[in-house]
């Protein structure tokens, strides 16, 4: 107990006997949204308690001026990242993601040059390249859909979109053709890999994490046959290195023979001297790029069965598109309709991808009311809360992009990508990625629900969930009818934008 300046201990309050013990715990949230049930446990307990994973505090915070007071307020408090026992220790102890390395010298210039490479001015400078990909997307779905009289599985679209988002801007290069997502070895190791590797970033499984014992009981039981194969995780960290030092070796290539793209990893090699960074940092780099696309897919993926479920909200984009004149602009795609702007940020707050941001974690003392959350304590930013905070957002369970518009100094943060000094670095990008997308999809498909499927089955953000304990919030389905509005025009646009790509 700490009494000092009028200071409590943190360790505990608001601990309630249902969340006391990790069976409890456990038992409480199987089966169930880890940030819903956080969500409605603050409003009993208050926007920010503490809860006990195993042997871990963890420290939730549940509402928008909670996150503002600590996560910006104190943020020098909460910029580091926890170690965890699976995915630091097992995984990969030689080097880890940004998003997942405590705070240090190394992480700040990890952090710095990735932040600069993806920042709002340099983020203008890659239009081109998100033009391409939402072409390239439309390409897809034009050439599979049937003119809608078939519902398209479209999820291979939406990886190939979300990897070459990654790819491109990482690396320079790009899958052409989403049949290369399986009859390419090397883009299928990648996302099996990084399949893998999610699942071993989960919060809410990975129990070894939180309970030490399992870490001596589990690889005894994986020898007698039960769970995991021994050296599963560590083969999957190995596995992950390796494919990444094959699209090294082929940027390396291209930068001698002159034929490379500008790209983060690019720009290093040909100036090596300017972001002072070890091969082992460059890599670190590497990977949070291609951990973005875990993120980017089931964005997209929402957006589309949103869209499929309702023709009120598209046809109002759709007339924003026409009325702005763009249809038939050369710079359509690069230019702003401010409606289809709005409904962007708000698919985003409405079905919070990750809905507990990532693990976070205290760099030095920190103060909540009259508590204090002491040095090194986990902490889970609840962004699914935060962005349903009636506080903060009015009306917040109703879908409603006009929030967006107008005045934006008026408007509430979004939460979608994090809050405070560890926001995600790639926000500018991928809100535009996928304003581009949104855009290029309503202006050229007329996109409907697949016959006797009910919104709540397919968009429901709580029940139409893939993998409700799972870390990003995917949907359980993936199709929809897509009818182009206009299949001459989308054919001359498509080869129009694609050719000057080539050039
Ligand atoms: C719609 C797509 C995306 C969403 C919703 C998203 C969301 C997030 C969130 C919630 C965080 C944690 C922020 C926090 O803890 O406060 C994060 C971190 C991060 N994101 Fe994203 N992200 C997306 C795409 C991307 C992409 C495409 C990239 C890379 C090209 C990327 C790179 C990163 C990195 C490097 C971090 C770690 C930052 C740090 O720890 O300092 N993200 N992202």
């Amino acid at each position: 107990m700490n009494s000092q300046d009028g200071m409590h201990a943190f360790r505990g309050f608001l601990v309630h006997e249902d969340i006391q013990s990790w069976a409890a715990y456990s038992r409480s949230l199987r089966g169930k949204s880890q940030a819903e049930i956080y969500r409605q446990w603050s409003q009993r307990y208050g926007p920010v308690f503490q809860v006990s994973l195993g042997n871990t505090t963890v420290v939730v915070i549940n509402s928008a001026a909670a996150a503002k007071n600590l996560l910006i307020g104190q943020s020098a408090a909460f910029n580091s990242r926890p170690e965890f026992y699976v995915l630091h220790k097992v995984v990969s102890s030689q080097v880890s993601s940004i998003g997942t390395s405590p705070w240090d010298e190394s992480c700040k210039k990890r952090r710095k040059s990735s932040a600069t490479a993806l920042n709002r001015v340099r983020t203008e400078g890659y239009a081109p390249i998100l033009k391409l990909e939402a072409t390239e997307f439309l390409k897809d779905i034009l050439e599979h859909c049937e003119n809608g009289s078939i519902d398209l599985d479209f999820r291979q679209y939406t990886r190939r979109f979300a990897l070459n988002l990654s790819l491109t801007l990482n690396y320079g290069t790009r899958i052409a053709d989403s049949k290369d997502l399986t009859g390419n070895p090397l883009l299928a190791e990648i996302i099996e890999v990084e399949a893998g590797i999610s699942h071993y970033r989960q919060t809410a499984r990975n129990l070894s994490n939180y309970i030490p014992l399992l870490r001596y009981v589990n690889p005894v039981l994986s020898k007698l046959g039960f769970g995991e194969t021994p050296g599963a995780a560590a083969a999957m960290g190995a596995r992950r290195v390796a494919y990444h030092d094959v699209l090294l070796r082929q940027l390396k290539a291209r930068v001698d023979e002159g034929t490379d793209l500008p790209c983060i990893q690019g720009a290093v090699l040909k100036d090596p001297e300017s972001a002072k960074l070890t091969e082992k940092e460059l890599l670190s780099i590497s990977l949070s790029m291609m951990a973005g696309a875990d993120t980017s897919q089931p964005s997209l993926a929402w957006a589309i069965l949103f869209l499929a479920h309702n023709p009120e909200i598209q046809q109002k984009a759709f007339e924003a598109i026409r009325e702005a004149g763009i249809l038939e602009s050369k710079d359509f795609g690069n230019l702003r309709v401010p409606y289809v702007q709005a409904l962007t940020k708000e698919l985003g707050r409405y079905f919070t991808v990750l809905r507990l941001a990532l693990p976070k974690a205290t760099s030095g003392p920190a103060k909540w009311q009259n508590y204090e959350i002491p040095d090194n304590t986990v902490v889970f930013l609840n962004s699914w809360a935060c962005g349903r905070d009636p506080d903060e957002v009015q009306d917040a369970w109703s879908f409603s992009p006009e929030r967006w518009l107008g005045n934006s100094e008026k408007h509430p943060h979004q939460f979608a990508f994090g809050y405070g000094g560890r926001m995600c670095v790639a926000s500018h990008v991928s809100h535009n990625a996928l304003y581009t997308v949104y855009l290029h999809l309503i202006a050229h498909f007329q996109i409907c629900a697949v016959e006797g499927e009910t919104s709540k089955a397919a968009l429901d953000p709580l029940e139409a969930l893939a993998d409700v304990e799972g870390t990003a919030a995917t949907p359980r389905t993936f199709r929809a009818k897509f009818i182009p509005r206009d299949r001459a025009m989308l054919q001359d646009y498509i080869l129009d934008v694609v050719e000057t790509s080539r050039r």
